[in-house]
């Protein structure tokens, strides 16, 4: 076993990752900008944080003639957005640097998570969610790509050329969901086959969030010995807290509980990644857009730090 990891005061390098074509919706390649005009770079520095200037970003370019391969939607757009997104987060990664990944459809936790692989191979990831997006390419309903990267992360996605470059596989026992609420049938069979950690919505209020988030990490990490890579769904939260996002789904977590779950993870000092993921400023109204972008700026603060007393 290695030695444990801390991570006291990271230097963050947040990645702007402008990208839609995981999913149907356009929007959330405006979900970088509007957080970081809200200002969240400055504030993570107030958190007495440094943070690297951020890049630029024109590469999310949608390839012309990317047919459908099986049901996968834009799949040859989606793998070279997140494999660029791969190269950033690992040069991050490698230089000792905490990247925290701004959304962008959740199709990019493919790079995202295997560029935290890459520096730290003994990553546990906690997935915070209302859906399992663990499709593969045979049980996916939609055809949408945000709906599966963790099947190819895993390596049960099967064998698709195209996203030949994630090599890095990530242990089912390496995996744990919180929030839960919308999971198809094909992913309910796939979390039983392989024997994945998921707390619903259903935990959470049979528990409540301070437990949950105790049992995950002791599933995930129960020597506390593992680097973590935490990726939110920003429509892990209710609607009603965080209303702009692509699919939202009710009965989600409150304020408080996901920002417990940001706030706990951050006190294990195992962070290694961050991803915020999901927002879509395009959709609602301008107040719900403003709220939404808060909160996901908060969620983050929390996770870098930010602590209420
Ligand atoms: N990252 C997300 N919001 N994913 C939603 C996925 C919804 C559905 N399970 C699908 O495969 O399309
Ligand atoms: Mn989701
Ligand atoms: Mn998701």
């Amino acid at each position: 076993m290695s030695t444990p990891f801390k991570f006291v005061k990271p230097q963050v390098a947040f990645v702007n990752a402008p990208f839609s074509h995981g999913q149907p919706k356009r929007g959330t390649e405006t979900g970088p900008v509007q957080l970081i005009k809200h200002g969240l770079a400055q504030q993570v520095e107030t958190l007495g944080l440094s943070v690297d200037a951020i890049e630029d970003h024109s590469g999310f370019s949608v390839l012309e003639n990317d047919t459908d391969i099986g049901k996968l939607k834009y799949p040859r757009t989606v793998s070279a957005a997140t494999e660029k997104v791969y190269q950033e987060v690992k040069k991050h990664a490698q230089a000792g640097k905490l990247p925290v990944t701004l959304g962008g459809d959740h199709s990019l936790a493919m790079g995202t998570i295997s560029g935290s692989l890459s520096a730290h191979p003994e990553l546990c990831v906690v997935w915070v969610d209302a859906h399992a997006d663990l499709n593969t390419p045979e049980t996916t309903e939609t055809g949408n790509l945000h709906g599966c990267p963790l099947s190819f992360l895993l390596g049960i996605a099967g064998d698709i050329p195209e996203f030949s470059w994630i090599k890095s596989q990530l242990h089912p026992s390496r995996l744990v969901y919180i929030g839960l609420r919308d999971v198809d049938d094909g992913e309910k069979r796939l979390l039983k086959e392989h024997n994945i950690t998921a707390y619903s919505m259903h935990h959470v209020d049979k528990w409540g969030i301070g437990r949950v988030v105790e049992m995950a990490l002791n599933d995930v990490n129960p020597d506390g010995t593992r680097p973590v890579h935490l990726s939110f769904d920003v429509d892990a939260m209710d609607p009603s807290v965080a209303p702009s996002t692509g699919t939202p789904v009710r009965g989600g977590l409150t304020f408080r509980e996901g920002h417990y779950i940001c706030e706990a993870l951050h006190q294990t000092g195992l962070l290694v990644a961050v991803d915020l993921m999901e927002v879509n400023p395009t959709l609602e109204d301008e107040r719900a857009v403003k709220q939404t972008v808060s909160v996901g700026c908060s969620l983050v603060r929390s996770a870098l730090g930010e602590t209420l007393l």
